[in-house]
């Protein structure tokens, strides 16, 4: 790993000569941007909080790891999308699944050594780990990879999986608070009940219960809900799962979701590309969901192919673009590893914060 690893001392470039395409990350990093990780060239002493790791580097990480996968699982991963490359999954998503493995055993053993410390007995609580990124950029597909492939490690088989659309406020709250063009910007949610249920998993509480969301019905669905039960892991997936916490009226600081995450994962891409996964997405949905009479979109579906584009387009200016730069974007620097997608959904990159 140390031939990539930005612990390299060597001077390198405060400017990378190519930029990246998703761009650099925040000023109080850029300076050791993780995407000028190239070899040293140049002016001052440059060190990055991240080791970068190429995607040629990270898929020989596979060839290390038996292959855990038996022909259920592979059908069960060809069900989470039929675009989804096996390749993919085992050069990419298999050695990610074993480091955050990894990160699980270290965790068990330091909570192990703080009960000895304190001669306590606290009992392990689900290891939490947060998923984020643009609409479309494909943090569902990811999680629920990854959700399939960790429960193949002996120290992870109970694996669940929770989305933080169950937390937006139904559409009739949205349209009294003038929210609806405003679905999947933090001020959507009630990020209270998102940040009680994250910290009661944290807390050990047996049974936690998460409302639901329809994409179909566009809406929360009030009659269903998502029931966490002492899992060895806990994903969620959302957008803002990255956002700090918020400032109050008194000018004092409440917690953030990633105060509980023990491990999370921004999934990037250029947004050129996000945008086209969007339309791409929505063009098929046209066909599939939209053409059921229950969908809240069933008008699309009799849109011509041109109209689709169009409206597609139109709400991701108006509405994931915008949120994407304005409140996504600039959560990813506080990411614990940064996976970065090229145009064909292959990643390219992998970013893993230094321990
Ligand atoms: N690894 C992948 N390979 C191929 N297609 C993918 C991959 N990940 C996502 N996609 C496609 O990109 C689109 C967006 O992915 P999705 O997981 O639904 O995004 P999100 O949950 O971030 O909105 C979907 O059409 C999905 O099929
Ligand atoms: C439901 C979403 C806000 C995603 O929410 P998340 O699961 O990330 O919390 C998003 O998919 C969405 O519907 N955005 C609104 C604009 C649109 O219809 O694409």
């Amino acid at each position: 790993m140390s031939s990539h690893s930005n612990d390299d001392p060597r001077p390198a470039a405060p400017i990378p000569s190519e930029p990246h395409p998703t761009g650099p990350l925040p000023a109080e990093v850029a300076g050791t941007a993780p995407w000028a990780g190239s070899p040293a060239r140049g002016g001052s002493e440059h060190y990055s909080p991240f080791v970068e790791l190429a995607r040629r580097d990270w898929a020989r990480l596979a060839h290390r790891l038996e292959q855990p996968l038996n022909q259920d699982d592979v059908d069960r991963l060809r069900g989470i999308g039929e675009h989804l490359s096996l390749d993919e999954v085992a050069q990419v998503y298999l050695p990610l699944s074993r480091l955050l493995s990894i990160y699980v055993e270290s965790a068990a053993h330091l909570r192990a050594a703080t009960n000895d410390f304190l001669g306590g007995t606290t009992r392990r609580t689900p290891f939490v780990i947060g998923v984020a990124g643009s609409v479309a950029v494909g943090k569902s597909t990811s999680a629920r990879v990854l959700q399939e492939l960790l429960r193949r490690w002996p120290s992870t088989p109970r694996v669940e999986l929770v989305t933080t659309d169950g937390f937006l406020h139904p559409n009739a709250e949205l349209r009294r608070r003038g929210l609806m063009e405003r679905k999947g910007f933090p001020e959507a949610y009630d990020r209270r009940k998102l940040l009680r249920m994250v910290s009661e998993v944290k807390s050990g509480k047996p049974e936690v219960r998460a409302p639901w969301y329809s994409h179909l019905h566009y809406d929360i669905v009030p009659d269903r809900e998502v029931v966490i039960r002492s899992p060895d892991v806990l994903i969620v997936e959302g957008l803002n799962v990255l956002q700090p916490a918020r400032v109050r009226a008194d000018g004092t600081t409440g917690l953030a979701l990633s105060d509980f995450f023990d491990f999370s994962i921004y999934v990037d891409a250029n947004p050129a590309h996000i945008e086209q996964w969007y339309v791409d997405r929505f063009m098929r949905w046209r066909h599939g969901a939209f053409a059921n009479p229950e969908s809240y979109f069933h008008q699309y579906s009799y849109l011509s192919d041109e109209e689709a584009v169009q409206r597609a387009t139109d709400i991701w200016n108006r509405i994931n673009g915008p949120n994407l730069r304005e409140n996504i974007q600039p959560t990813r620097s506080r990411a614990r590893l940064v996976m970065s997608k090229s145009r064909d959904h292959s990643v390219s990159r992998v970013l893993l914060r230094k321990v």
